[in-house]
């Protein structure tokens, strides 16, 4: 029996999680989970997973479900996060949460000898150079969650060698897809949230628009397979069919394709090396689905892309702030203070603004994401 926390279990990545528990419960059990603040769908949630120790983001949440239920350990805030990460019984923790918010709780298992099966990307973008050496000292699995990553974890077979020409990141190219650069000044957040292939949270929604979402996988995907950045390619590939290729220096190319279902991708980092069925998974059909379209993206139409390669490539400290103020940019976005176009526009800015530093510390990390986020803020007179 693997036991498992699921950081993030009212998110998206969170309640696919729980349904695929549901389907082995002889193979996994969530002993803990924490939500942000949607105590209701937590308390629904509750009614199926019997988990003994659940972290909620604040203190009166966690006082009012004290009161309730009197035989589970309740824990809040990012103190409450590390706890449950940190449980002796824990085998592996599922990070679904969503932003800067995952680094902390997954340094902190690695450093409890917890496998980390991670959905959030943001992690190894901030700090990729203080992840993988604690993955490799403390001797734990990372086994990625994000559907690129986890299609050539797949592709390579778990296996990391020299073998690879390079990596070649499918991106659907989001809500905007066919629209031109003028056509995107004022794109509505309603169009923004309706992904074309996938259903997910707000945040990444938004982000693969612009997509910030491959910046970023671009980013995890150099920290994940030990790639320089000039092998990894983006590719537009609007039907989501193949998730992502792995070509090997004789030229073999290397895909795993699949009907878009993240549950996929969540079970096998649960069982890897293993498969098991996946209940109620759209079998693939090419018949049906006939024609499959690449196209190389432009980088001028997608300048986001642009900064994150940039932001990539300087380390250090810049994706810490590209990934920061795009945190902020996009908040901003959603709740309709800035234009689609804007949240680009200040990341840029934040990245033009920032006193690069080398190899930051966590302590210094968390200093630049809330520089990054502030220098948004006073640009939109937020503050
Ligand atoms: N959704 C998808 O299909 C995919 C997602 N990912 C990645 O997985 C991660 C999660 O994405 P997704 O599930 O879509 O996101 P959601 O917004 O749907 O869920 C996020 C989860 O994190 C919780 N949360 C948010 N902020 C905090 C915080 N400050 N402290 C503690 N908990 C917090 C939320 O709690 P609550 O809602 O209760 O407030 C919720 O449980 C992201 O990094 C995303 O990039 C990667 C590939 C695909
Ligand atoms: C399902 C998943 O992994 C998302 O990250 C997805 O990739 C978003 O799609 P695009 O960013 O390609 O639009
Ligand atoms: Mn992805």
């Amino acid at each position: 029996m693997k036991k498992i926390c699921v950081l993030g279990v009212t998110g998206s990545i969170g309640q696919q999680t729980v349904d695929v528990v549901k389907h082995h419960r002889d193979e996994f059990e969530i002993v803990a989970m924490s939500a942000g603040r949607n105590i209701d769908l937590l308390e629904q949630t509750m009614t199926v997973i019997h988990a003994k120790h659940i972290c909620v983001q604040n203190e009166e949440d966690m006082l009012y479900l004290q009161r309730k239920y009197k035989d589970v350990h309740f824990y809040c805030g990012q103190e409450g996060l590390v706890s449950i990460a940190t449980l002796s019984e824990i085998d592996i923790v599922l990070n679904a949460i969503v932003g800067f918010a995952g680094l902390l709780p997954t340094m902190n298992a690695i450093k409890a000898h917890k496998d980390i099966a991670l959905a959030n990307k943001e992690t190894l973008v901030v700090a990729g150079h203080l992840i993988i050496p604690l993955i490799k000292e403390y001797g734990v699995q990372l086994l990625p969650v994000d559907s690129e990553h986890s299609a050539i974890f797949q592709c390579i077979n778990g296996e990391y060698h020299g073998e690879i020409n390079k990596i070649i990141l499918t991106a659907s190219g989001g809500s905007f897809r066919d629209k031109t650069r003028s056509e995107l000044s004022h794109v509505s957040v309603e169009d923004a949230l309706k992904h074309p292939n996938w259903s997910m949270g707000a945040k990444i929604t938004i982000d693969s628009a612009t997509l910030f979402n491959k910046g970023l996988e671009v980013m995890e995907a150099k920290w994940l397979f030990d790639v320089d950045y000039d092998d990894i390619e983006v590719l537009i590939h609007p039907e989501s069919i193949i998730h992502s290729m792995v070509e090997y220096k004789d030229t073999a190319v290397i895909a795993q394709l699949g009907t878009p279902d993240m549950r996929l991708p969540i079970q096998y980092a649960l069982t890897y090396p293993h498969r098991f069925p996946l209940m109620g998974g759209k079998r693939l059909s090419l018949s049906e689905v006939g024609t499959l379209h690449f196209e190389k993206p432009d980088f001028h139409r997608f300048h986001a892309l642009a900064l994150a390669y940039e932001a990539g490539r300087r380390g250090g400290s810049m994706p810490c702030v590209l990934n920061g103020a795009n945190e902020q940019a996009n908040t901003l976005f959603l709740k309709k203070k800035i234009e689609f176009l804007d949240i680009e526009k200040y990341v840029e800015e934040a990245m033009r603004a920032h006193h690069w530093i080398d190899h930051p510390t966590l302590e210094q990390l968390i200093e630049i994401d809330q520089w990054a986020r502030n220098f948004v803020k006073e640009r939109v007179g937020e503050i």
